[in-house]
């Protein structure tokens, strides 16, 4: 079918020029004197639906029978979104013909080109809510925000809401999931969480591939991953799509986005611990954790509380950091870029992670020359005592923290950014605490290191793994952060890292910090915060996979270069209750 169609419609009491071309719906206002107006100019990928009659979907569904009119509902961009991403609202136009026979190519035409231009549109979803997450609004949201986008765009949807941990891994890890398009969590980066480990398991199962060796090249998971955000931090839903907003990531969804994402696997004595995907982070952030699990009941205001705790505390560990670096001619964490829609940096990697794509028979298989434990040659080693080590996939931004953990992080690029925060004066680690919160550059610190890796290993001194992680409220009962560089390679400026990490450790003293809080020992070792769960074990290892899940995301788009021409009269915002915002 020639996909392109043009004529006279009416929107209102106003005529419009309609042009149907192979990637764009646009209709132009023709005044009287047959000037053409603006035009609205909407991407087919980005067609909702298209509905026989005068639609309206909100507050209530409600169709106007008639037989000349048809509605588009489209993606339309709104100004708000806080500093992230743009929110997306459904917009909705009626247009009337001068026949049915008209009306009818119309939607014909509209329906072929939705299928033509957006393969990757689910058709039908599994869907799993935790009605305990964040705010305890799961299945409000999904239920008056949600599911009422789906119906319209025709989306069959299969609905758990869950009763217990674990209960979506396991349901994807042992289920059937034959004809599902793609899988989707109403809570927050614990549900996500599930469900990667129920996918990327699934699908290491069926290509009879061991998730416990890291040399191996796991296998891409073929089922996409959608994020309806309800929980406490949303951190995946941030950092992939720039807003916290169910209605936003419900049209990712829908119009079949595909964002691949970087995973990480940890591992403990040869077997498989954990993925991470945002934060695997050790110190600070373990202790926040670690300490927030028993306030639970405070919500999301428990990290806030936990966070303030664990920095009176004033802790400090040492241990081993080995990584092996990525290839810093590619990019680099202090490049100042950052990762948005259509990102170069991520492209060009998928032809280098999976060079022969097109050919089935040898695709992902570039994957196993990449990492080998042996290669120990290329790793660097330092020691000493940190504050903090953390390692993620992207750029970890969340509400708390706008620009993330590592600003300059990829999404997609097959390497993760290590963090290394050296120990310090308590005043300077709230420094660089602080720097998340605001566009300054935390890096910009003389005890901070932030390398681009693609695999870490961590060990404490020897005897100190078997120790208990104790109840925080003490301070470190060692004095300063001996520490000690030994760079197994070679590399510029370090030199001048170690010079400014003297003057750190001299800045350091062993003066307690808030002594009214130094009531026990401080333990020995932290515990390792992986995404939002607590690692059993000290001693890990990680390699990042390169874009080992994909989810119904964009990544963050670009203010300035989204130029939204879609008119605002005939678009209508959906209306959200305020309870749910
Ligand atoms: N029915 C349930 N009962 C108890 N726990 C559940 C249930 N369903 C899921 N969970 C668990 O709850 C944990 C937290 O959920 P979720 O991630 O949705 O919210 P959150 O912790 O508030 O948000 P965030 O992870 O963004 O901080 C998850 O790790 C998940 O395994
Ligand atoms: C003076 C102001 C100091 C403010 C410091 C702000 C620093 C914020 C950085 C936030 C980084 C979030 C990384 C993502 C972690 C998630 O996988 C995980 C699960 O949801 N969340 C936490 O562990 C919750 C961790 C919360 C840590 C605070
Ligand atoms: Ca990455």
């Amino acid at each position: 079918m020639d996909l392109k169609l043009e004529s006279s419609l009416w929107v209102g009491n106003k005529r419009y020029r309609a042009v149907l071309t192979g990637w764009h719906l646009k209709w132009t206002e023709v005044d009287k004197k047959n000037r053409d107006k603006k035009t609205v100019s909407v991407p087919v990928a980005e067609v909702v639906g298209v509905e026989e009659g005068r639609v309206e979907i909100l507050p209530q569904k409600s169709v106007e029978d008639t037989d000349k009119d048809f509605t588009v509902f489209y993606v339309k961009r709104s100004s708000g979104g806080g500093s992230g991403g743009l929110l997306w609202r459904l917009g909705r136009t009626q247009f009337s013909c001068p026949s049915r026979v008209l009306r009818d190519q119309w939607t014909k035409h509209l329906r072929a080109a939705l299928k033509t231009h957006s393969p990757l549109r689910p058709h039908r979803l599994l869907v799993f809510i935790n009605p305990f997450g964040g705010k305890k609004k799961g299945r409000q949201i999904y239920h008056s925000l949600v599911a009422p986008l789906f119906e319209l765009a025709g989306i069959s949807s299969h609905v758990i809401v869950t009763e217990r941990a674990n209960q979506a891994r396991d349901h994807l890890l042992k289920k059937d999931l034959t004809g599902f398009d793609g899988v989707v969590c109403v809570g927050g980066d614990g549900m996500f969480s599930e469900l990667l480990h129920g996918l990327v398991g699934r699908t290491q199962q069926e290509a009879g591939l061991c998730e416990n060796d890291p040399a191996v090249a796991l296998q891409p998971c073929p089922l996409h991953i959608g994020i309806i955000p309800a929980g406490s931090t949303d951190c995946v839903c941030y950092a992939t799509v720039g807003v916290i907003d169910p209605v936003t990531s419900a049209l990712h969804i829908i119009i079949g986005d595909s964002q691949p994402l970087d995973v990480c696997s940890v591992h403990h004595s040869s077997a498989l611990v954990r993925y991470s995907v945002s934060l695997l982070g050790y110190g600070f952030y373990g202790d926040v954790l670690a300490e927030s699990e028993k306030h639970r009941w405070m919500g999301p205001l428990r990290y806030d509380y936990s966070g303030t705790m664990v920095y009176l505390s004033n802790r400090s560990y040492s241990g081993t950091v080995k990584y092996l670096p990525a290839d810093p001619l590619l990019s680099s964490p202090r490049d100042k870029t950052r990762c948005l829609a259509g990102c170069g940096v991520c492209s060009r990697s998928t032809e280098r992670l999976f060079p022969h794509s097109s050919d089935s028979g040898s695709l992902y298989s570039s994957h196993f020359s990449q990492f080998s434990t042996d290669s120990e040659g290329e790793w660097v080693s330092v020691e000493g005592r940190f504050r903090c080590l953390s390692l993620t996939c992207m750029s970890s931004s969340c509400a708390r923290s706008p620009q993330g953990l590592s600003p300059s992080a990829h999404l997609a690029d097959g390497t993760g950014d290590l963090i290394l925060v050296w120990d310090t004066h308590p005043l300077s680690f709230l420094k660089f605490l602080y720097r998340h919160t605001s566009t300054q550059d935390q890096f910009d610190l003389p005890f901070v290191e932030v390398h681009r890796v693609k695999a870490v290993r961590f060990s404490v001194p020897s005897g100190r793994e078997e120790q208990e992680y104790e109840e925080i409220g003490g301070l470190s009962s060692e004095t300063d952060g001996e520490r000690e560089h030994v760079d197994t390679v070679s590399r510029n400026g370090s030199q001048q890292h170690l010079a400014e990490r003297a003057t750190t450790n001299e800045q350091k003293t062993a003066t307690p910090f808030l002594c009214g809080l130094c009531c026990k020992k401080s333990p020995a070792v932290s515990v390792w915060n992986c995404d939002g769960e607590i690692l059993p074990f000290t001693e890990i290892l990680c390699k990042i996979h390169g874009q080992l899940v994909r989810l119904y995301a964009r990544g963050i788009e670009d203010r300035a270069a989204v130029h939204n021409s879609q008119e605002r009269d005939e678009c209508r915002r959906m209306c959200i209750p305020k309870s749910l915002t």
